[in-house]
C-alpha cells in the first residue's frame, strides 16, 4: 500500500502528517511508525501525527514520537497540524481541537500559529531544577551558558535517572539572555536525542523562570536551536492560565512511501 504523507516542521521539530479521517492508519504498529520516523530508512521525522476526526471539535491530534510510541502532548506538534488543517481546507484562521491533555484553542495567520497550552497550576523546583507538566513533563536546569553542554548525553542520565526512572522526562537546559528572553536547548523523550525546538519545553521553561523570580515578564521570548518562539500567559497567585505557544509552522513537501 502507497502511503501518503505531507512533511511539516516547526522551529525545526520535524512531523510527518496523516490524514487520517478514514481512520485507515495501523496506529497500534509501533515499528511502522518507529520506520517512517527514520531519517535512514524512512521519511525522517521528530514524530508522526494522526488528523483524526473529532465528535464535537474540529479535529483530534493523536501524536506519536520517533519511537513509534503514543507520547504525551507535543506543542510544535500540535502548530504544524493546525497549519496541516489549514492546508487540508478543514479550519480557516481558527480552531479548537482535541488532543491528549484536552481541547486546544488556535489562530493561524501568515504562517504564524498561536497555540493554546494546558494551565499549570503544580511546580516542583529546588536549587538545581524545575519540574512540571505542560501537556508532557519537563525537567528544566537553569545555567549560565548551555552552549557547550553535551545536551545529548547529560539529558539522557537525568531523563533515565532519579526520581524519573523508565517513565522518563524531558530534558531542558535553559540560559536567561535578557529580562524576558532565553535560549534553551531540549533533550525529548521518545525520541532520546536532543531537537532543533520542542513547544512544550519552552512553555516549561518560560513558566518556570516566572514561577523562580528569573524574569518578572508574562510575555517571554525564546531562542532554540531551530528558531524563535514565545510564550506568554496570565499568572493568579501559582497558577498559569491562558498559556499561549507562538510561532512559525511549516510545510516542507509531502509524498508517498510503500508500507
Ligand atoms: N516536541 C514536543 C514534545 C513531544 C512530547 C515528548 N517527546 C514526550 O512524549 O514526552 C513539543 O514540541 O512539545
Amino acid at each position: 500500500m502507497k502511503l501518503q504523507f505531507y512533511k511539516y516542521q516547526g522551529t525545526g521539530n520535524d512531523f510527518i502528517m496523516i490524514d487520517n479521517r478514514t481512520l485507515f492508519f495501523p496506529k497500534t504498529d509501533v515499528k511502522l511508525i518507529n520506520k517512517l520516523c527514520d531519517r535512514r530508512f524512512g521519511i525522517g521525522a521528530d514524530g508522526l501525527i494522526l488528523l483524526e476526526p473529532s465528535e464535537n471539535e474540529d479535529f483530534t491530534m493523536v501524536y506519536y514520537n520517533a519511537d513509534g510510541n503514543e507520547g504525551s502532548m507535543c506543542g510544535n506538534g500540535g502548530r504544524c497540524l493546525v497549519a496541516f488543517a489549514n492546508q487540508l481546507g478543514i479550519i480557516k484562521n481558527e480552531t479548537t481541537f482535541d488532543a491528549v491533555d484536552g481541547l486546544h484553542y488556535a489562530t493561524i495567520k501568515n504562517g504564524i500559529v498561536s497555540l493554546k497550552m494546558i494551565d499549570v497550576n503544580e511546580i516542583e523546583g529546588s536549587d538545581s531544577h524545575s519540574f512540571l507538566n505542560t501537556g508532557s513533563p519537563h525537567h528544566i536546569s537553569f545555567c549560565d551558558t548551555i552552549s557547550n553542554i553535551n545536551v545529548k548525553e547529560l539529558g539522557a542520565k537525568i531523563r533515565y535517572g532519579s526520581p524519573y526512572f523508565e517513565a522518563g522526562t524531558n530534558v531542558n537546559f535553559a540560559e536567561q539572555v535578557a529580562k524576558n528572553s532565553f535560549k534553551v536547548r531540549t533533550y525529548e523523550r521518545g525520541v532520546e536525542d536532543e531537537t532543533l525546538a520542542c513547544g512544550t519545553g519552552v512553555t516549561a521553561v518560560a513558566i518556570a523562570a516566572n514561577k523562580t523570580n528569573k524574569t518578572t515578564a508574562n510575555h517571554i521570548k525564546i531562542e532554540v536551536l531551530g528558531g524563535n518562539l514565545e510564550v506568554s500567559f496570565d499568572k493568579k497567585g501559582d497558577n498559569y492560565t491562558n498559556v499561549f505557544l507562538t510561532g512559525p509552522a511549516q510545510f516542507v513537501f509531502e509524498g508517498k512511501i510503500s508500507i
